[in-house]
């Protein structure tokens, strides 16, 4: 089990500190419980005290000796960032579409002519386990060193049973040995597969009578999701996936509205899923709804930057009361990124959003997004010791320096896995 440690003299203590045990809505999205000159104990990977320096070492007295110090003077200390939307297990990459892109064609034009999703479904399914699991334990990597301890994966390169399998147990085994906690999602229905090309409802049929059982009966995920857009699963479709999934305890999630306004937020609410991700053309029923269902919305502002689309409304969403979260949506086609920090700048140029509503979307709302709300995404006693110190005297400063990567230490379950911006976690 790790050792004692005391993070001191935070310039800013990033705690988010709760006062309710939900997400963050409307204005509570702008309270970051900041404490200055900030100090945080760590015992057996638990954080045990939070507060003002000098409070807590008088507070603690002779415990601290000996254990180990980080002086964070100049720097900010906040939690660990979490990630709720992440297709992290895959092989390959598809840098010709990009030029693709560039030279006019659309992400839609691509995918129905054999290539997106598809490729990288091709890629995956010949690759072995190893392959993909080192292939994507470099990602994780790089997540790792851009300050996330938490992340979601997604299953849904495979789109036949040993193929999505593959990509859940590869999730599986990453999250045995690397430092980041990894949640999986079953998304079969992440495309109609091009052996079910013009017969879709049979894949759904294979989806709900063999792969949801096999995936629930082996704890492979906790999340269903499927992809609810124009030319790929009808909302009929969607709503017999994620209902299939309910019925064995897997929680709905959903692809929702991201290309077409497809009522992809109505059937979230309807289906009572845990939140519901991308949302660029999401209608105004669907925003009410939302709001007071307290459906999560996950936002993907690296999506819309690469596909050269406008931003979901972050803005519009929080005015509103939808809690918002925020993630990189890392994936070979539409976001090829792991970079926390990057999806934090573009939500405040492109969305709207405040920093300090940044920060709130890639802590505790991310935290609530895969259902860890009580254990992660903020500083309090009793949470995990998943902290982030960066190497910058204030918070707005994270966001108006862009395009760096400022963090200083990773602290993993009260282990220091990150130092001096690189990996020191041991291999297990
Ligand atoms: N939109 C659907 N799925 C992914 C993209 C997958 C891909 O292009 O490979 C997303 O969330 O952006
Ligand atoms: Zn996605």
């Amino acid at each position: 089990m790790s050792k004692s440690i005391f993070i001191e003299h935070a310039n800013q203590l990033i705690t988010l500190k709760g006062k309710s045990n939900s997400p963050r809505v409307g204005k509570q999205m702008s309270d970051l419980q900041i404490i200055e000159d900030g100090a945080v104990y760590i015992e057996s990977g638990k954080i045990v005290e939070v507060g003002k320096t000098e409070e807590i070492k008088k507070k603690l007295g002779g415990k601290l000796e000996g254990i180990k110090h980080i002086d964070a003077t100049g720097k900010i200390v906040t939690p660990g960032f979490v990630d709720p939307h992440t297709h992290l297990v895959y092989a390959g990459s598809r840098e010709e579409e990009f030029n693709m892109r560039l030279n006019g064609a659309s992400y839609m034009d691509i995918m129905n002519n054999g290539g997106g999703i598809h490729a990288t479904t091709f890629m995956t399914r010949n690759a072995s386990s190893k392959q993909l699991f080192n292939e994507s334990k470099r990602r994780l990597d790089q997540f790792l060193l851009h300050g996330v301890t938490t992340l979601e994966a997604k299953s849904g390169y495979g789109l036949e049973w040993d193929s999505e399998m593959k990509q859940l147990t590869v999730a599986k085994e990453l999250n045995a040995v690397h430092p980041i906690d990894i949640v999986s999602t079953f998304m079969g229905a992440h495309a109609v597969p091009k052996e079910y090309k013009g017969c879709p409802d049979a894949y759904i049929d294979l989806i709900i009578e063999e792969m949801l059982p096999h995936v629930a009966k082996n704890e492979l995920a906790e999340f269903n999701d499927v992809f609810c857009e124009r030319g790929v699963f009808t909302p009929e479709q969607s709503r017999r996936v994620l209902e299939a999934g309910k019925r064995l305890g897997l929680t709905p999630k959903i692809h929702a509205d991201e290309i077409e306004p497809y009522e992809g937020a109505e059937l979230a609410v309807e289906v009572g899923a845990i939140s519901a991700d991308h949302l660029l053309k999401i209608s105004q029923k669907g925003i009410q709804l939302m709001a007071d269902k307290g459906v999560i919305g996950v936002l993907l502002p690296g999506t819309a930057f690469f596909l050269m689309t406008e931003a979901a409304d972050g803005r519009k969403m929080i005015d509103q009361g939808v809690p918002i979260a925020l993630s990189t949506d890392c994936n070979p086609g539409s976001s090829p990124t792991c970079s926390t920090p990057l999806i934090m700048n573009l939500a405040c140029i492109h969305m709207g959003m405040t920093p300090a509503e940044v920060l709130t979307a890639t802590t505790i709302n991310a935290a609530y997004g895969i259902n860890r709300g009580n254990e992660i995404g903020s500083i309090e006693i009793g949470k995990k010791g998943d902290l982030a110190i960066l190497n910058v005297p204030n918070f707005m400063q994270l966001l108006y320096h862009f395009g760096m990567n400022h963090t200083h230490t990773v602290i993993k379950d009260g282990e220091i896995v990150v130092q001096g911006g690189k990996l020191c976690y041991p291999s297990r």
